[in-house]
């Protein structure tokens, strides 16, 4: 027999490394590399991903358990997606099990399930007969039951079942089940065409419905779901029925495959003949696709430079290769336009992949692309592990979102698992932005370290696209001082140029893109007497208040409270509501502009599915003067007829304690400057600041990035930070603080210890053999959910393996974080600081 080597599904670290099962002769055909299997696991059956197999077990053959089972008929990944996921743990310090299961529909996230069934020679008490009465039936007669569902309906029953299931009455079988739910559509299925006809003859002239039923299918023979058919022949179901009962049609359930996009019509779309500087673009990124050679390229095209067009006709090339493509977008619920363009070019052989999806629909579409029948997948960031076998080309657009890090363990970058996959499969890699992060830039240019990896650094080749297409210019950007606005005494929301610009387009029938940039700048609560700020009992952090519900909420743990209407601290009465919210917005723009027709998309607008999608059609019908937003309106956003973009509160991620604020700000700026003038007409940006000369805000208005990125990048080089250093950090939380205190100083001491003995200096940040262990302090949240937080960070500088050390510190220090249940999360290159 066989031995399979498997990784159980146990995220911890003790757990992370494969254990050997047999492979039983009835299962030995289906158990690959990548299987699915459930096994035998410390008493529980667990599922687990086979990596391989062996012919020599590490322990004595005779102590290994069988497979259990085999959960899928097609392994669910492929050789190369085992090896990613091996790359991904060593990447991020995350057990293995961990990069598996991301790489998994949710679908197939299979769950332990306990059912239960009469031992066969148990011997019952009358009084226990009764008891168990209201579920013998259903044993004895349909079989296991299973138990989380009996708990469910009798929990008084939890204490019997307990007791018959040590006293061996009762026995308990474990099976690992999907979370798959299979739906069904009542399908029409006519006769061959001569029975049909016969069929038509014979039915009277006043039973017309079904006499055009029948004409209908003679026309159209083929299945056809019961609701289409009766809708597209005009007549009624009970029409289909009568016809079914005589034999006549077969009516059958079918299982539908669930496509999200089903009632859709996406016009077709040809490619467009390139513009010379397009083609110039686009020569090198075709030439490697067709070549199979992995490349990685960083498109840097300005918005509406056309960057989408080259995608487009870049994945042509691969198709007609016979190769497939995964283009990642930041989230494609904000980008139904994206969505558009590659199922009107592509059609049915697109897949989409997005968490707006259900489980169900979302695991449909991943088998079209795990059985061949899909070839270019879209999608967020976890559509990089879509699981084609003959990858050719890898697009990841806006490529500078911080959407394609995870910030969940796996705490992947999507960026650098595209470039991964581009080396195993000869795949080209197309990295696209107006405004590249500066780790792909600095690399691109050579003005810093390649990204990635140390030890597999990359630098893409750098393809610019400095103009828009057909001679458009980029939408002209005017910085308004807001200080100004008030020395002035114009205390209104909107500047005056911000509101002549509105009225003129209001005037024009032209619209608006106006951008909140609310991060940082939540609406909170503030007393104006004592200074008192509301925020969780739980999270320390501010609350946010709600309009709709009256109430002040944390977004975190999601505690909430009702609205004080003094202050809980000096009960003064003078206590309200800071920060300007879309909400207020919205009311100030009615107030100024009667009549004017705003939609307003921000978290409170959008929780429905489909809404985004909804609230775009509707703007880009033009049934709206005004696109007022968050973040979420700056993105990807192609409408003919906005010709005026204006900003709200541009600094207020500016003083975020993050050192990549002011690169954010400026990518944010830029992007939803670039939402303007895209088409005939020539755009105009507004944007509204405290601080005009700001280096993030002032760039914005002559479109400076290489301006811009060349001082930030000066600034990070000097401070060591990335793209010119490294990060690495280790949070730690539990309830009660010492402990924190006294961990995090063991993790810095051994950090330092282990740093010293590789010879790597601790005090020289400009060194390139240099590391920095700082900490531990309390983390940027410093409680969240009632525990507490701290957190150490290492900065470290070229060759420095700090990650090496760091997973055997984490090793040595797991034991004792088990024992006190104390958290441990490590981010490798982290992106958020907060
Ligand atoms: N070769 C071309 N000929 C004519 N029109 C084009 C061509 N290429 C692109 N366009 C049009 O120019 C506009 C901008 O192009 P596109 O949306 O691809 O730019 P982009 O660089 O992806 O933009 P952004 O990064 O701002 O989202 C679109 O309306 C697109 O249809
Ligand atoms: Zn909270």
């Amino acid at each position: 027999m066989r031995i399979a080597r498997v990784i159980v599904d146990v995220p911890s670290r003790e757990t992370d490394r494969p254990f050997d099962y047999l492979v039983p002769e009835r299962l030995a055909e289906w158990v690959e590399t990548g299987s699915r299997v459930a096994v035998p696991f410390g008493g529980r059956t667990l599922q687990g991903i086979v990596l391989g197999s062996a012919e020599e077990a590490e322990v004595d053959r005779s102590r290994l358990k069988p497979i259990a089972d085999v959960l899928d008929a097609v392994p669910p990944l492929s050789e190369e997606l085992v090896e990613i996921g091996r790359w991904m743990s060593r990447r991020w310090l995350c057990p293995l099990t961990v990069s598996l299961q991301a790489m998994l529909p949710a679908a197939l996230k299979g769950k332990t399930e306990k059912y239960i069934s009469p031992a066969p020679d148990a011997a019952w008490t009358v009084l226990e007969r009764s008891v168990y009465a209201d579920f013998l039936h259903a044993l004895e007669s349909g079989g296991p039951l299973k138990l989380s569902q009996l708990l469910q309906q009798h929990p008084e029953r939890a204490d019997a079942v307990k007791q018959w299931l040590k006293q061996g009455k009762l026995e308990e079988r474990q099976k690992v089940e999907d979370r798959l739910s299979v739906k069904t559509v009542l399908t029409v299925f006519a006769p061959p065409e001569a029975a049909l006809r016969d069929a038509l003859a014979a039915i009277p002239a006043r039973a017309a419905k079904q006499r055009e039923l029948l004409a209908y299918l003679l026309e159209h023979p083929e299945p056809i779901a019961q609701a289409a058919l009766a809708e597209a022949a005009g007549t009624t179901t009970a029409a289909i029925r009568a016809l079914a009962d005589k034999g006549i049609l077969e009516v059958k359930a079918v299982t539908a495959e669930r496509d999200p996009y089903a009632d859709r019509h996406f016009a077709p779309s040809a490619p467009l003949p390139l513009t010379p500087a397009q083609r110039e673009a686009f020569a090198p990124i075709a030439e490697a696709v067709e070549r199979r050679a992995h490349e990685t390229f960083l498109l840097h095209g300005v918005t509406g430079s056309g960057k989408t067009e080259i995608y487009l006709q870049a994945i042509d090339r691969a198709l007609s290769q016979g190769r497939e493509a995964i283009v990642l977008v930041p989230e494609i619920a904000l980008t139904p336009q994206m969505v558009e363009r590659f199922k009107s070019r592509f059609g049915a052989r697109v897949a989409v992949l997005h968490s707006r999806l259900s489980n169900g629909e979302r695991y449909d579409e991943w088998r079209k692309i795990r059985e061949g029948r899909a070839q270019v997948a879209v999608g967020a960031r976890s559509a990089v592990f879509a699981p084609f076998a003959r990858l050719g080309l890898l697009i990841i657009d806006e490529e500078h979102e911080t959407t394609y890090k995870q910030e969940e363990s796996p705490k992947y970058h999507a960026r650098d698992v595209a470039v991964m996959r581009g080396r195993l499969n000869g795949a080209a890699v197309v990295l696209g932005s107006a405004t590249p992060s500066l780790e792909t830039y600095g690399a691109a240019i050579g003005a810093s370290p390649g990204f990635g990896d140390r030890d597999e650094a990359v630098r893409p080749v750098y393809i610019p696209l400095p103009e828009r297409v057909a001679d458009r210019p980029l939408p002209r950007v005017s910085i308004i001082d807001m200080r100004e606005e008030l020395r002035l005494g114009n205390r209104a929301m909107f500047s005056r140029a911000l509101a002549d610009a509105l009225r003129t387009r209001l005037e024009r029938g032209e619209q608006t893109v106006l951008l909140l940039n609310r991060r940082g700048y939540a609406t909170f609560v503030m007393c104006r007497s004592c200074g008192f700020t509301a925020t969780c009992p739980h999270c320390d952090i501010a609350l946010t208040y709600h309009r709709g519900s009256q109430n002040l909420r944390c977004h975190y743990c999601g505690y909430a409270e009702r609205e004080p209407d003094k202050c809980p601290s000096c009960e003064s009465p003078h206590i309200r509501f800071f920060g300007t919210g879309t909400q207020k917005v919205e009311e100030a723009l009615a107030e100024t502009f009667p009549g004017i027709r705003v939609i307003r998309m921000d978290v409170d607008t959008t929780t429905e599915k489909g809404s985004h999608e909804r609230w775009l059609t509707e703007f880009r019908e033009r049934r709206a003067d005004v696109l007022l937003g968050t973040q979420m309106v700056a993105k990807g956003l192609d409408f003919p007829y906005v010709t005026l973009v204006g900003v709200l509160a541009a600094d207020a991620a500016l003083r975020l304690p993050d050192f990549r604020a002011a690169e954010r700000t400026f990518q944010l700026l830029t992007q939803v400057a670039g939402r303007a003038g895209r088409h005939e007409l020539p755009g105009e940006v507004i944007v509204q600041t405290y601080e005009p000369e700001h280096e993030s805000i002032a760039a914005v208005e002559h479109h400076d990035y290489r301006g811009f990125t060349g001082r930030e990048l000066g600034h990070r080089q000097a401070l060591g930070y990335p793209p010119y250093g490294r990060l690495l950090t280790l949070t730690l939380s539990h309830e009660q603080v010492p402990l924190l205190l006294s961990m995090g100083q063991t993790f810095a001491t051994r950090m330092r210890e282990r740093a010293a003995a590789a010879g790597v200096r601790g005090d020289d940040s400009s060194s390139d053999r240099a590391a920095e262990v700082l900490g531990p302090v309390p983390s940027p949240i410093p409680r969240l959910k009632d525990r507490y937080r701290f957190q150490c960070m290492v900065k470290y500088r070229g060759d420095v393996d700090a990650r090496a050390w760091a997973a055997e510190t984490l090793k040595e220090l797991a034991e004792t974080a088990k024992r006190h249940g104390v958290q441990m999360s490590v981010d490798v290159d982290p992106q958020m600081m907060l």
